[in-house]
């Protein structure tokens, strides 16, 4: 059964006596306050420190407000947690490679000091030494996501366990990919709703690789911070958009097989992927410049829906089914033939869907003097080829918005199920 969005927050329990180390030990009230009494003990306007120091100069704590204190389980249900989870503020995707001489062994070795780590960073239970980046925070959502590439298989003599879904993505003519940003043999996602939180967990996982992995390529991202619209909505990318409307929802009878895994696996994905997803990253750079140059209409018709509320060019509202087949009063589509949404859509690929879970980036200015900026674009499926592959193939012959995109990283991970009680990630393949 599938993790329902809104089921799999949740906040955390009260820790029992002793479970923190010394200075992590919070009381219930500092731990799980409330928004409501954050809004009555958390600002003290004016006195002596006026209303910019006075988080500091207070000398009674303030109860966390309820962004810092929803935590997300890591062993919850069949799948890792960072998948069905709402979209965290802040992001970091991390590709590693093995260094020489590793083995299966070495690797079970590091996959089960990566997930007691997880484990103990999302329970806020820190090791002595820790470098107390995150030190006064509460979970903030923080998930820990782990995937293996197709390279790892043949590192550590497992080719004969490597799923065939894992088998390369092919080539697509609008790539400019950058290889030393792309692939990778293992992965990790990062989500937390405070970017402290996010980097810490970052720094004690790459410390935790010590000598068995070095960090190939590194991606931070961001999405809205929850609570900064006055409703919760569908969070807008770099382009303004509203984007993720037209997700699969986990309530639709076949989310669970677009998906994940089945419990059997399946011909092209073996037993010890049950309850796995397999995950395609890119980094697709926004051409920002030449998009702002069109006017907001020629912006909604290279998409197929309004800029204002992302409702579709067919009418309704955001959560309409679109009409494709919707013609306007001169009898043209109402969705034009290039329009995103019409090429992208499941209808046009033989119902080919997935579940898409991007972060925006921003990395400064880029050497041409325009934003380096755009989305890293994480979608989740049970099998690329019928998810990814036939959508970016379809996408990249016809799609209007490929005009403004570039698509300059690639990478493909199968991500397992969750472990079960006393397991790390991974551990059916590492030791079957
Ligand atoms: C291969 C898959 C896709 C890539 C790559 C992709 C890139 C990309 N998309 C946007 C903006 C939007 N996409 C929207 C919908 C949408 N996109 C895809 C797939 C890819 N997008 C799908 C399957 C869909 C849903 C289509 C449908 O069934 O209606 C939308 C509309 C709102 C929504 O439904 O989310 C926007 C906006 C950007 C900016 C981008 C690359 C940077
Ligand atoms: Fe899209």
């Amino acid at each position: 059964m599938t993790e329902q969005r809104t089921t799999e927050h949740r906040t955390t329990g009260e820790p029992a006596a002793g479970e923190l180390p010394a200075g992590r030990q919070f009381t219930r009230r500092r731990l799980l306050g409330t928004a409501g009494a954050a809004g009555a003990a958390g600002l003290v306007v004016g006195g002596a420190g006026g209303a910019f120091g006075a988080a500091t100069l207070r000398d009674e704590p303030a109860a966390l407000a309820s962004v810092g204190a929803t935590g997300v389980p890591f062993r919850d249900g069949a799948h890792q947690a960072g998948i069905t989870t709402p979209q965290q503020a802040r992001g970091h995707l991390v590709a590693f490679d093995l260094t020489a001489g590793q083995t299966r062994k070495s690797v079970a070795a590091l996959l089960r000091r990566w997930s007691a780590t997880a484990e103990q960073l999302i329970g806020g239970r820190l090791e002595t030494g820790d470098d107390q980046i995150a030190h006064d925070a509460g979970p903030n959502s923080l998930t820990v996501t782990f995937g293996f590439g197709g390279s790892l298989f043949p590192k550590t003599g497992l080719e004969a366990l490597a799923p065939q879904a894992l088998a390369p993505l092919p080539p697509f003519s609008a790539d400019a990919l950058d290889p030393a940003r792309s692939n990778g043999d293992l992965w990790v996602q990062i989500g937390s709703d405070d970017p402290l939180v996010a980097f810490h967990a970052l720094r004690v996982l790459q410390k935790a690789a010590g000598d068995t992995a070095r960090v190939r390529w590194q991606m931070n991202g961001f999405n809205r911070t929850p609570g900064a619209t006055p409703r919760p909505m569908t969070s807008r990318n770099l382009m303004g958009q509203v984007d993720g409307t037209n997700n699969p929802q986990p309530t639709d009878p076949d989310f669970d097989a677009r998906i994940f895994v089945p419990a059997g696996g399946t011909a092209r994905s073996p037993q010890w992927m049950a309850g796995g997803s397999y995950a395609v990253v890119r980094r697709i750079r926004m051409l920002l410049d030449s998009w702002d140059h069109l006017s907001v209409e020629r912006q909604e018709k290279v998409i197929g829906r309004r800029k204002s509320d992302g409702s579709p060019l067919s009418g309704g509202t955001e959560t309409t089914p679109v009409d494709l087949d919707k013609r306007d009063a001169q009898g043209a589509p109402a969705i034009a033939g290039d329009a995103h949404i019409r090429v992208a859509a499941p209808a046009s690929n033989g119902g080919a869907a997935m579940l898409r879970r991007p972060f925006s980036y921003h990395d400064g200015i880029g050497s041409d003097g325009a934003p380096d900026a755009g989305l890293l674009f994480v979608c989740w499926q049970a099998d690329p080829q019928r998810g990814f592959v036939p959508v970016q193939r379809k996408l990249d012959r016809g799609d209007g918005l490929s005009r403004f995109l570039r698509h300059e990283s690639s990478a493909l991970f199968a991500v397992p199920g969750a472990p079960g009680p006393g397991e790390y990630v991974g551990q059916r393949l590492l030791e079957s």
